[in-house]
């Protein structure tokens, strides 16, 4: 069979977006959304990807950057499926062993716009990060040296500055990626004059992405392959629905990427959006996908298919979930019916495990907001939020460790569990404990939840009392009757 380069090739613009990160997201995505808009709305531009933490890019070289996003699912109720060969990669750098030619990246032109995903775990500030660092270790340590870089390149030119759209999916990314950058200016000396460069040449633009990609179809890559009569190791397979609020106004002209298939609300008010995303999609990932992979089902379109796991997420979502928010409206409802709809797409895979990744860092912002929202308006616990931690203990239950993970067993298989290191280093400790000592643990580590989780009146005895049930009656038998009582 061809290889995607002997079929399709490159297409020339100018390198108008420097984009940190390689990820499936943002290939499927950003990326996308930039080959489309190249097609249709003229935007000729192409894009630089920086690696920011690999050390090669051979995967990307090997096939010249060009690579296939497989859009499968339902669009306004119609099947709807799409290949698009991605050919606006114009070069994949490392910013370990290719440091230098990203430097040389700050001194392009063309360049205007920088967009990031670097995950929830990248815009961080690390006093370890030091100037001469080649490079240094954080996102935004990176940045700032990039950006200083063009600003002396370009003697401090006004027109020069850059333009940032991180998205990863933190409260107000924008901001906090300019005080980071800001903090290493300082940190760094870097000097006044370059300080006001960045507060009034360059902007850091708050963002919200929504598109569910599940990445390289592993299992049906055979099946794509022959569809698409070439070979392809960098096929990213996504849902037809996508969705970008950016929250500057004055974008909309100068970036022009929107389109039908791709659109994009310019807004002042990002947190809206971000906030019913969060606590209606990854809320009810979150909170639905521990308990059912260890109940037995491995891909959220099974859950859809499972009336105990189904009723659960309808319960969730509509009893507990949209309730909690201050103002319930009706476009609440309809996002969350809309969310549903994408939970069912037949075409996508998207596996419980891949969803499981960091659960305690994801539980705290994407579910705990709701249960504690939930809780002050009606000073009563929301059963399936609260049962949705004692799911999560449930899958962290274990002393076994793995490689970089720890191993956990459903039904006598192992399974891996992946999130911060030092965190499972702790949990691992806890639990040949007895189980009311396991929970306390748990709920008290302040640094995992932002708070004692005890401190929420009744819920310790809620989590343990769910804990408990849910091993002597099996957990698929439990929903099950959690369902039931509740309906
Ligand atoms: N997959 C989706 O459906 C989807 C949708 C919306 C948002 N997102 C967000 O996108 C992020 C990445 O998802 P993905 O599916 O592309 O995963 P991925 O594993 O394919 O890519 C992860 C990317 O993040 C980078 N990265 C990871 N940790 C980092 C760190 N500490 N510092 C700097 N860079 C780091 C990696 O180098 C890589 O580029 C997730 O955090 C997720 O919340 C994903
Ligand atoms: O990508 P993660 O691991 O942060 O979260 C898992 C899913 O909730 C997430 O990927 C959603 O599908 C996505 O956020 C939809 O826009």
């Amino acid at each position: 069979m061809k290889k995607i380069q002997e079929v399709y090739q490159r297409q020339a613009y100018p390198v108008r977006v420097l984009q940190i990160g390689e990820g499936n997201f943002l290939r499927a995505f950003v990326d996308y959304g930039i080959d489309l808009a190249n097609e249709k709305r003229g935007f000729n531009g192409s894009v630089a990807v920086v690696m920011p933490r690999a050390k090669t890019n051979t995967r990307f070289a090997a096939q010249d950057n060009i690579y296939s996003v497989c859009v499968r699912g339902k669009k306004a109720g119609k099947t709807y499926k799409e290949n698009r060969v991605i050919s606006c990669l114009d070069r994949v750098v490392s910013a370990y062993s290719d440091y230098k030619e990203f430097l040389q990246l700050a001194e392009l032109p063309s360049l205007e716009f920088v967009i990031s995903n670097t995950t929830e775990a990248g815009i961080v500030y690390s006093d370890d990060d030091a100037y001469e660092d080649k490079p240094p270790k954080s996102y935004p340590a990176k940045l700032t040296k990039f950006l200083f870089t063009r600003f002396e390149h370009f003697s401090g030119a006004k027109e020069k500055g850059l333009v940032m759209l991180p998205v990863e999916l933190i409260d107000h990314n924008g901001q906090m990626l300019k005080k980071c950058v800001k903090a290493y200016a300082k940190k760094w000396m870097l000097g006044d004059a370059f300080a006001a460069w960045l507060d009034e040449s360059c902007l850091f633009v708050d963002t919200l992405v929504d598109r569910i990609v599940t990445g390289y179809p592993r299992n049906d890559a055979a099946k794509y392959e022959q569809e698409l009569g070439y070979e392809d190791a960098l096929l990213d397979q996504c849902e037809p629905f996508a969705f970008w609020a950016i929250g500057e106004p004055s974008l909309e002209k100068r970036f022009p990427i929107a389109t039908e298939d791709f659109p994009i609300v310019f807004t002042k008010d990002v947190d809206a959006y971000k906030r019913r995303k969060v606590r209606i999609l990854n809320g009810a990932h979150t909170s639905m996908a521990l308990g059912a992979y260890l109940a037995g089902l491995d891909y959220v379109g099974e859950c859809m298919k499972d009336a105990d796991i189904r009723r659960q997420l309808e319960q969730l979502v509509y009893q507990e979930i949209v309730p909690a928010f201050h103002k319930e409206d009706d476009s609440l409802r309809d996002f969350a019916a809309s969310v549903f709809e994408r939970f069912e797409n037949p075409f996508v895979n998207h596996s419980l495990l891949a969803i499981s990744l960091n659960s305690i860092a994801k539980w705290r912002a994407r579910v705990l907001p709701s249960l504690m929202d939930y809780e002050q308006n009606t000073k009563v616990l929301p059963k399936w939020l609260t049962f949705s931690l004692a799911a999560l203990l449930a899958f962290y239950h274990t002393v076994e460790k793995g490689n970089g993970c720890l191993i956990g067993y459903r039904n006598g298989k192992p399974y891996e569990i992946h999130d911060d290191a030092e965190k499972l280093d702790r949990v691992a400790s806890w639990a040949a404990l007895p189980d009311e000592v396991y929970v306390r643990k748990f709920l008290q580590a302040d640094d995992f939840w932002g708070i004692d989780l005890r401190t929420i009146p009744g819920f310790y005895d809620a989590v343990l009392h769910h804990y408990e049930l849910l091993q002597l009656m099996g957990i698929k038998s439990y929903i099950k009757k959690l369902g039931e009582y509740m309906a």
